[in-house]
Order: C-alpha cells, then structure tokens, then sequence
C-alpha cells in the first residue's frame, strides 16, 4: 500500500533544492578469507540541502556500511558518492561523524575536543575558541568546558561529540545510532536537544537507526533498506508537524505502517 507520505519522493524533487549527498549506483562486497560478501546492492540516494534523512532498516542490513561508504571510510565496490559536487575517496572535514560511542580525547578537556578540528585545520585561536565555546552552549555545556571526558556521563560525551562535529563546520554530518547506548529516557533527551539544535544549526543530516520511534521524531524522510545485501525498500516523507510527539495518532500510525513494512522485508 502506497502511503500518503511516499508520494513526490523522486530524487530532485525536494522542492528543487540543490542536491548535497549524491550516491550513484552503489554496491559494496567485503572480501573475507578469500569469500565475497556482498552488503550493498545499487543504492542510488539523493539527499538535498538541510534535509534531515534517516537510514532504517533491519538489524545488520548494511546501514552503517552505506553511511560509512557516504562519509569516505569505505570504498565502494561499484558507484560513486559526491557531497557538495565532489566525489568522496577518502574521509574529509565537509563531513562530521558521530558514532555510538563518541571516542574522545581523553588527555584533552570538554574545550580541547571541541576546538581539535578546527586547530587541526589552522583556525586561529579566539575563532575556534568562540566557534567551540558558541557549540558548547548549544549542547548544553556550558560550564563543562575545563572538565575531562572521564568525567562526563554517556550523555554528556555525545553531547561533546555533536559540538565537536558541528564545531568542524561540516556540510553534512553523518550520526550513526549516536543514542544507541544511553538509556531510555536519556535517549528521549537527546533526541529532543538534537532536534533543537538541528533547528538552529540546519545542515544536511543523514543519521543511522533502527529505533523507528526515534526515526519518526527525527526525519524529514525516511529510507527504509531491505534486508542484506541491502537495498533501498521504500521511502516515507514525514510531514508531521516539529517538535513531534510521540503519542499523536499520525505519528503511531505511521509507525505501526513503517514496522509493519520493515518486517516484511526480513
Ligand atoms: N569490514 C567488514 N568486513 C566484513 N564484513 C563486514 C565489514 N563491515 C560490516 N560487515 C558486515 O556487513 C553486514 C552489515 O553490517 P553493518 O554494520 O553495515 O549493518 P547495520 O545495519 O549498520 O547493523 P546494526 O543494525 O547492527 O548497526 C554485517 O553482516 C557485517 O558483519
């Protein structure tokens, strides 16, 4: 059954904004022990400017895979991605990653990872210091900046991972299941501070989950992927109304819809 909010999803078509993300054609084999094993199978995916796309599917189908392939980590076996007009080989600062278990610097403080990249990139000092100080305060922060990661609860350090990523002034920011391990109601939280700070601070996100609550309260669309070698099912615009509720009756039909789809593809 075609959806109400599968309707206009031809790539291009986004209200003819220009394209940010363009994967073309892309399949992805691992060789193991002399063993192919195929996980991505001719992914074509258009993500325009701003849009907020979530990756969905069952569990190991191959979404971190295809979002590593997008941020340069991987190579794909056949096809092309290009983020911003220039095609992707290899990992680059246009794109911010935040992953699971955000991997911080332990010797340096809250401050110290934030304005790494920045450094890292020559930025002079009072520019990155009030870039990380600005991000610090739009997670929630401020006041943890001299404070070591040791320190900062699961929570926090994602907190420290998303100020970092958008700190590096990305073009897209990639997030893998950033609030797979934190507890429920922290989870909650987080999706509603980075709902909040993706309001402010708009760029192009494509964010990895198999949590459909956590999907729906987020996308603007939804890429639903078969099961592996993967590929892309189907697709849903989320037109419902920001910030979202996780109650309202369109938000669980649609989830009741999106699981019902998902299964179906196991
Ligand atoms: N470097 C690698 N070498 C060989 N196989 C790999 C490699 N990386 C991933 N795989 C395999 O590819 C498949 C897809 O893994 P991937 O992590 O992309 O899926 P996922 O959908 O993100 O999983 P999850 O839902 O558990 O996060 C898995 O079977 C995994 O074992």
């Amino acid at each position: 059954m075609l959806l109400e909010h599968q309707r206009d999803l031809t790539p291009g078509d986004s209200n003819s904004k220009q394209v940010i993300i363009r994967c073309d054609n892309i399949s992805k084999e691992f060789n193991t022990n002399g063993k192919s094993f195929q996980v991505i199978q001719n992914i074509d995916l258009e993500v325009v400017e701003n849009e907020f796309v979530v990756l969905f599917g069952p569990g190991q189908c191959g979404k971190t895979t295809l979002l590593n392939v997008i941020a340069g980590l991987e190579q794909p076996t056949t096809g092309t991605v290009e983020v911003n007009g220039k095609r992707v080989e290899e990992p680059g600062a246009d794109r911010g990653v935040v992953y699971q278990t955000t991997a911080l610097f332990p010797w340096l403080t809250v401050l110290g990872n934030v304005e790494f990249g920045p450094s890292v990139r020559g930025i002079n000092k009072k520019e990155r210091r009030e870039r990380a100080k600005y991000f610090i305060n739009l997670v929630g922060l401020k006041g943890f900046e001299n404070h070591y990661p040791v320190k900062l609860s699961g929570g926090m350090k994602q907190r420290v991972g998303i100020a970092r990523a958008y700190c590096n002034d990305p073009v897209v920011m990639l997030m893998d299941e950033p609030f797979g391990h934190l507890d429920a109601q922290t989870r909650y939280m987080m999706e509603d501070e980075l709902e909040k700070i993706w309001q402010r601070e708009r760029r192009t996100v494509v964010f990895v989950t198999n949590n459909i609550e956590e999907a729906l309260f987020l996308a603007d669309r939804i890429v639903l992927l078969n099961n592996c070698p993967t590929s892309i099912k189907t697709e849903y615009r989320i037109n419902l109304p920001r910030p979202r509720s996780y109650v309202d009756p369109e938000f669980l039909r649609l989830r009741q819809a999106i699981t019902e789809a998902m299964d179906k593809s196991l």
